[in-house]
């Protein structure tokens, strides 16, 4: 299953920056071995926002959900979850 995900970072002004550059790291790491796994197909940024637009591919809302609520942002996160399908207009055979 498809999933078009919007996350919007907002870090408290008061906290401290090696725990923040601490938590960045660790995101950066889960999201990279999720992109190797295959169920985060590509992140990218929003122009101008601490924000991303990403793409999942997972076996169902669940497992997203497990994902999301295990990134080490996820406190720190405003996060919007649109489920997606092939359109009949797609020239592409799969689903991606
Ligand atoms: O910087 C962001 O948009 C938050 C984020 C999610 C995965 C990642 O590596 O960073």
């Amino acid at each position: 299953m498809l999933f078009h995900v919007e996350m919007t970072v907002n870090l408290p002004h008061d906290l401290d920056g090696a725990i923040a550059d601490a938590l960045k790291a660790k995101e950066k790491a889960m999201c990279q071995d999720l992109q190797r796994s295959g169920k985060w197909v590509n992140i990218w940024r929003i122009v101008g926002k601490y924000a991303n637009v990403s793409l999942f591919n997972v076996e169902s809302p669940a497992e997203l959900h497990e994902i999301l609520t295990n990134l080490p942002l996820f406190p720190f996160m405003q996060i919007e979850v649109k489920a997606l399908c092939r359109h009949y207009s797609s020239i592409k055979e799969g689903e991606i």
